[in-house]
């Protein structure tokens, strides 16, 4: 047995906790006691063997602020993807839910923001790119840990409606100018979605650009319009997003050195 291959039979699913375009998530227990998330594959939207051989290298990836993967069960299908359970949820939904009293904690936002610049740190480090780095990518755990989930997945997907930059169901709204016209994905395309997370944590889980169309979007990022600042944000924190969201990547700051300036910040301001 190796050690990311999970045996089915340790496994107890209990109830559906989401369902998404690539497969339906359930709660469950593995080895009687552990609670665990399994993510069951719908057939043909990913491929496997690939995903399999990445699984082994995601299994080494630990730290406080990545979701950690315990394993897959690859042996039928769908395959199986078992990761720790966070009990909160998205941090999408979790924004949007506790917005009332969010909204008035600066410093609580602030603390989420510098856990998943934590964790992306982390990935920086190890020379993984996430991809599609978001608030609906991140888990929240108890005590208002934050967690980044989903990490290197969206090199798998098969449909390309989802992995062409021209597609439908491309995160356009995540994505900077370079990935926009060459899809040049890197630890830069991962700050530029960073800051957007950023932007969706102050706004407590407002949509991007609210119901512009995606060829609007590309057409005022390649213009250099950024979003606006977030009601009730410090002018500190926004002038970090915005260094996010410079038109050339070098000019973006790195996890590492952008963990310190919001550590600062929130050590000035609170
Ligand atoms: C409590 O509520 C939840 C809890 C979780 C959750 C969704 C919800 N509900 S919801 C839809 O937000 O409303 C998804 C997971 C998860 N891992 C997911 C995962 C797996 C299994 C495989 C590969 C990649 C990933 C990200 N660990 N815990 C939870």
């Amino acid at each position: 047995h190796d050690k990311w291959e999970i045996d089915p039979h340790e496994l107890m699913l209990h109830d559906e906790l989401g369902s998404g375009q690539f497969g339906v998530v359930r709660r469950g227990k593995w080895r009687g006691s552990i609670d665990v998330a399994v993510k069951m594959m719908k057939e043909g939207t990913m491929s496997e063997d690939d995903f399999i051989e990445e699984a082994k290298v995601m299994t080494k990836l630990q730290h406080t602020n990545l979701v950690q993967l315990y394993g897959v069960c690859s042996k039928n299908r769908p395959i199986f993807i078992v990761t720790e359970y966070m009990r909160h949820g998205s941090l999408l939904n979790y924004l949007r839910k506790h917005e009332q009293s969010l909204s008035s904690n600066q410093g609580l936002l602030l603390d989420m923001c510098i856990q998943i610049c934590k964790g992306m740190a982390y990935l920086e480090r190890h020379n993984y790119i996430h991809r599609d780095l978001a608030a609906r990518n991140c888990l929240v755990g108890s005590e208002n840990i934050v967690k980044v989930a989903d990490f290197g997945l969206a090199r798998y997907v098969l449909d390309d409606q989802y992995t062409s930059s021209g597609g439908t169901k491309f995160p356009i709204k995540w994505a900077p100018p370079e990935v926009l016209n060459y899809t040049r994905f890197s630890s830069k395309s991962d700050i530029w979605a960073y800051g957007v997370l950023m932007w969706e944590v102050f706004t407590c889980g407002k949509m991007p650009y609210g119901r512009l169309k995606n060829t609007e979007v590309v057409e005022r990022v390649q213009k250099g319009i950024i979003l606006e600042k977030p009601k009730g944000c410090y002018k500190e924190v926004f002038d970090i997003m915005r260094k996010c969201w410079s038109p050339s990547p070098e000019q973006r700051p790195s996890f590492r050195n952008l963990k310190d300036q919001l550590v600062n910040v929130s050590q000035g301001i609170l």
